[in-house]
């Protein structure tokens, strides 16, 4: 840091032939404070979306990295595209070993330095418009090191000091540590670490069943690790809908993947063994080659002096408003560290609601009522809009079609007929427009599958449109249109038979 006084004197000798010394002292001048419009600290999901669209439009923009290779955060370097790289190269594996139920025996086995080489590659694509030298020449001003508030609206980074109107904080959460007796004697594996490994580990034990758990235990089993999964809780994926978790809870079972409810780790008794305890007290040993930890995440907010910018932090939490402003209004969160949902599309939706909300008099609160996921297992697990409980918590009346695959002539073909659609509708008589208010699928692909359904959602459009568009025979997506039919079939009442036996008569 420069010094806060500087001192300057000289020396002069008087009329009388005295030696004189002045001194002046003056405060610091900031000579190296470099200003801008926006600063964004995080160079993750949340910050470039934001960052991008503010050097098109010509703003003075400066994004702040810890690291040059951290440059694109976790869902580039640890996060969303290492994971379905790895989901997708076990899902070659494991189609090559479903050939055997058309007589061709193949037995594969896993090179995994293979598998980390195609994760590797398909990042450095992405890195390819996702780094330092490409983001300088899109007009972004760079700034590599630890960011820390020094004032209201300054920060420093690598001592240097610069200040904006507005500052973005987009630091993202990382692996939450998970603490037992005995832990040091494991080898450890979390997001961070799991992507660059050398060695399939043979018996895999996970920590947590969300969906960082779900996802990499079916893709560990399917390259040929022992997985078993323990979650302290009674459900996987807590978020999603039960009827549909527990149809993929069966299909991983059903595939060897062995998950303990109710239990966590009460500590490891060597690098091979660790000692599990139920919620009832009852203790199990289970034999390990490594641990992958997914337990949730804990926000990057550690270590960037939020006092100095007096932004308020509760319960390990920034305090934010709906539109996304901390306690000085100047500072805005966005992504993960918002603490609500954290996905990377939750990200891009922020960095939108802040783009409008910096150049746009009518301001947008966050509002998560259109917000859609997928786990991508397979099958995946999509979900949209306002689920069940909201819809009742939210005094909204509407009507839940559930819909099976068992006689979908897709699904037949294809070979998911265990899989279903539950949607939920808004009330509505004949023409009245009836909307469809969220609901989800499980299905292989679904997340593809559900995206009309979302548009539906998103714009608001009738139902109506579904029940009369021509669905080429048989793509999947006629299911869409079967679940909204059964709503058209409620109208088929004893009263509409007889005018429609009328109208018959009358027309034709
Ligand atoms: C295994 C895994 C799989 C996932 N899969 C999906 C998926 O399929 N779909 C999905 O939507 N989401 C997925 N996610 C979630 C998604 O990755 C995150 O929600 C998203 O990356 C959050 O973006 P962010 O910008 O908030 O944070 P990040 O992407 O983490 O970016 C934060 C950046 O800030 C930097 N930073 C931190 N502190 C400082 C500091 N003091 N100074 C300067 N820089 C700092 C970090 O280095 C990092 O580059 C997955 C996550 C994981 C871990
Ligand atoms: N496909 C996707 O979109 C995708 C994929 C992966 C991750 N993500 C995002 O990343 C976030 C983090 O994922 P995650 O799975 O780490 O977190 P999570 O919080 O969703 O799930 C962690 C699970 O671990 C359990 N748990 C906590 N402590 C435990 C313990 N000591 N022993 C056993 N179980 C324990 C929790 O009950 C919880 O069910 C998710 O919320 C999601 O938003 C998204």
């Amino acid at each position: 840091m420069p010094a806060e006084k500087y001192y300057a004197g000289f020396f002069y000798t008087n009329k009388s032939g005295m030696a004189k010394l002045t001194v002046y002292t003056f405060k610091q001048i900031n000579y190296d404070m470099k200003k801008y419009d926006l600063i964004i600290i995080g160079a993750g999901s949340g910050g470039l979306s934001v960052g991008g669209f503010m050097v098109k439009l010509g703003f003075k923009v400066l994004m702040i990295s810890k690291t040059a290779h951290e440059i694109g955060g976790d869902c580039l370097n640890d996060g969303c595209v290492p994971s379905k790289a790895l989901i997708h190269a076990a899902a070659v594996v494991h189609n090559a070993r479903e050939v055997s139920k058309f007589g061709l025996e193949l037995s594969p086995e896993v090179d995994i330095k293979k598998v980390m080489q195609y994760i590797f590659e398909g990042q450095e694509v992405i890195r390819a418009h996702e780094n330092k030298d490409y983001f300088e020449k899109e007009g972004f001003d760079i700034a590599i090191g630890e960011a820390k508030f020094t004032a209201v609206n300054q920060v420093s980074v690598a001592n240097t000091n610069y200040k904006a109107k507005k500052i973005v904080l987009a630091t993202g959460s990382r692996p939450k540590k998970l603490t037992a007796p005995g832990i040091e004697k494991v080898t450890y594996y979390d997001n961070r670490s799991i992507f660059k490994i050398n060695e399939l580990p043979k018996k895999l034990l996970i920590l947590g069943a969300g969906p960082i758990g779900i996802e990499m235990a079916q893709a560990f089993q399917r390259l040929g690790s022992e997985v078993t999964v323990v979650q302290h809780s009674h459900a996987i994926l807590s978020h999603d809908d039960k009827e549909l978790t527990l149809i993929l809870q069966k299909r991983l079972e059903e595939a060897g993947i062995k998950i303990l409810f109710d239990t966590t780790v009460s500590h490891f008794d060597s690098a091979n063994t660790a000692i599990l305890k139920t919620k009832e007290g009852i203790e199990m040993t289970v034999a390990l080659d490594a641990i992958f930890v997914s337990i949730g995440r804990q926000l990057n907010i550690e270590g960037l002096d939020l006092e100095k910018a007096n932004i308020k932090v509760e319960k390990e939490h920034i305090v934010v408003n709906h539109y996304l402003q901390t306690t000085n209004k100047n500072v805005l969160l966005c992504g993960d560290i918002a603490g609500n949902l954290q996905f990377s599309h939750a990200a891009e939706q922020h960095g939108r609601l802040i783009l409008n909300n910096l150049i746009s008099p009518l301001k947008k609160k966050l509002n998560n009522k259109h917000m859609s996921w997928v786990t991508f297992t397979d099958p995946e697990l999509a979900t949209f809009g306002l689920n069940e409980k909201q819809l009742k918590e939210q005094n909204i009346t509407f009507e839940k079609v559930v819909q099976d695959f068992a006689n979908d002539d897709r699904a037949i073909v294809d070979d998911y007929r265990y899989g279903k659609l539950i949607l939920y509708i808004s009330k509505g008589f004949w023409f009245q427009k009836q909307r469809i208010l969220g609901g989800c699928m499980i299905a292989p692909k679904a997340g593809e599958l559900i995206q009309e359904l979302i548009l539906a959602n998103v714009s608001g459009m009738s139902i109506n449109t579904i029940a009369g568009k021509v669905y080429p025979y048989p793509v999947a997506t006629r299911i869409n249109q079967k679940a909204v039919g059964q709503l058209k079939m409620k109208l088929i009442t004893d009263n509409t038979k007889k005018l429609i036996q009328l109208a018959f008569k009358m027309f034709s």
